[in-house]
């Protein structure tokens, strides 16, 4: 059975000898592959002892890439992946929510610039 961190017990490991990530519930070690990174050591070192899973898949991280993390596997992070649905559902309505007035904006200042337009 793996091992389960809590987050408290990862944010220890925030060295560069000694330094875990999560990535979807799962913790890694990777001061072994600090060196290695093509991205390079300092992007992995931001990450040190946190969840790392939005700035690794923002990347695009190849097949390679993950298969790489998956041999760093040192356990599994208590309470693990947060239920995908409720993240989603949670930022999509916040995106939404927040580009509201933005559309609302924009239709004004269309508005405003068809009326200088039409008056010229
Ligand atoms: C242990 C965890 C990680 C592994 C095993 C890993 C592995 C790799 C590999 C194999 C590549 C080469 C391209 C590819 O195959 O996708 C790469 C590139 C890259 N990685 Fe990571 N990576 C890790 C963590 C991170 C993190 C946390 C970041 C944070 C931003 C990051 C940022 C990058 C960047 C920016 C590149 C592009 C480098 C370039 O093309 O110049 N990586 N990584």
């Amino acid at each position: 059975m793996s091992k389960v961190f809590t987050a408290e017990e990862v944010a220890q490991h925030n060295t560069r000898d000694d330094l875990y990530i999560v990535y979807r519930g799962k913790v890694y070690d990777c001061s072994e592959y600090l060196d290695e990174h093509p991205g390079g050591e300092e992007v992995i070192m931001d990450c040190a002892g946190t969840d790392a899973t939005e700035p690794f898949e923002d990347i695009g991280h190849s097949e390679d890439a993950h298969e790489i993390l998956a041999n760093l596997e040192v356990g599994e992070l208590k309470g693990g992946v947060p239920a995908k649905p409720v993240v989603s559902a949670a930022s999509s309505s916040s995106s939404d929510s927040s580009s509201l007035p933005l559309v609302a904006l924009a239709g004004l200042i269309l508005a405003v610039g068809a009326f200088l337009f039409l008056r010229t």
